[in-house]
């Protein structure tokens, strides 16, 4: 199918929320990682959300080159190409920008699909993140504000963190604190700013309940999805709205069953993995290299074996290991089995 259009997305997103489940978003750097996402996708009969954070699109653009616009857009246009061939619905998204980014990443992005949109064209990406988690909230929704007025225009879904994810992006690094897990109050003030959902243009909303980029050894994270279903509730109270917001939980790699089901039952409707899709992919290449040493290499003046070290033999094993990890998220997530057709 052709990359989902502003309308299949709503629908998509609109569905998650009704009937109680949410999407992998799945962080590629690659043409293999995308493949190996979007085939996950379709083995699952899962429509899915692909992104690129911005060392992902830096590296798309050729890892001696570094440039996150370029890299960007080549990443959706090789999607779009790619896509059509697989019978389930792909979104592309742009992953955290913080402030210091906006400049190199999302705001070139936003123009390039504004124009396109003025073409009568669908814009390039279906969403993007703004991530104002380092700053005062205030200035973060000042800058959201500003945002959603230009990302409603263009059909674009825009994404925010309230609160702060746990991991190097937001230098919350190896440590607990408050500001990984979002208050009622904060909430509030999104729902102020940004307006409830649909009234200025569409949002979803990183809500932090103590999520953290990573895997970790158990015990050094402590998610608290039911912080989700009070903030829901209270402040769902306060606007007259049941479940106002349409959550996205960030760090989902090394999270039980358990955990995502509670998340998406209190209305997350998009979980990102990273980290447990990068491991999927790679150790199926250690296996190989280890196991095959001698033909990998070239040892005691051998030639070793083209059979074992072309890249497609060993690339073809790490999308096998990436797409059964994409398969097991949608399980996680309940999204298998309910593409929009
Ligand atoms: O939140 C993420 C990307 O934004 C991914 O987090 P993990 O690497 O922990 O899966
Ligand atoms: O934001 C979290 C993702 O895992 C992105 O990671 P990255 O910046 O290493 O590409
Ligand atoms: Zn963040
Ligand atoms: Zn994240």
């Amino acid at each position: 199918m052709p990359i989902a259009t502003p309308d299949v997305y709503a629908q998509m997103l609109d569905s998650a929320k009704e009937k109680g489940f949410a999407y992998p978003a799945i962080n590629v750097t690659s043409s293999q990682t995308l493949n190996a996402a979007i085939r996950g996708f379709a083995e699952a009969g899962s429509d899915g959300i692909i992104q690129v954070s911005t060392g992902g699109a830096a590296y798309w653009s050729g890892s001696s080159k570094k440039d996150m616009v370029v890299g960007s857009l080549a990443f959706a246009a090789f999607a779009r190409e790619v896509a059509k061939q697989y019978d389930v619905n792909i979104a592309l998204h742009t992953d955290h920008c913080p402030q210091d980014k906006l400049e190199g990443f999302v705001l070139p992005l936003l123009e390039e699909s504004e124009k396109a949109v003025a073409r009568g064209e669908d814009p390039i990406f279906n969403s993007h993140m703004w991530d104002g988690s380092a700053i005062e909230l205030d200035e973060n929704l000042r800058i959201g504000a500003d945002l959603i007025e230009r990302t409603g225009k263009a059909h674009i879904v825009l994404e925010v963190e309230i609160g702060a994810v746990g991991g190097e992006e937001d230098g919350v690094v190896g440590e607990i604190n408050d500001t990984l897990y979002t208050t009622t109050e904060d909430a509030l003030k999104t729902l102020e700013a940004l307006g409830k959902n649909g009234e200025k243009g569409r949002y979803i909303t990183a809500l932090t309940f103590g999520n953290v980029h990573g895997v970790y050894k158990p015990g050094n994270v402590r998610l608290r999805p039911e912080l989700l279903e009070q903030i829901q509730r209270e402040a769902g109270e306060k606007v007259g709205q049941d479940r106002p917001f349409d959550l996205v939980f960030h760090g989902g790699s090394g999270s039980s069953a358990q955990e995502i089901a509670d998340a998406v039952s209190f209305g997350v409707i998009k979980m990102n993995v990273d980290t447990d899709t990068q491991y999927a992919f790679t150790r199926p290449v250690a296996g190989h290299m280890l196991g095959n040493y001698d033909g990998v290499l070239k040892v005691d003046g051998e030639v070793g074996n083209k059979k074992l070290y072309d890249p497609r033999v060993w690339g073809a094993k790490a999308e096998d290991g990436m797409a059964a990890r994409v398969v097991q998220a949608c399980e996680n997530l309940g999204s298998a089995g309910t593409s929009v057709k």
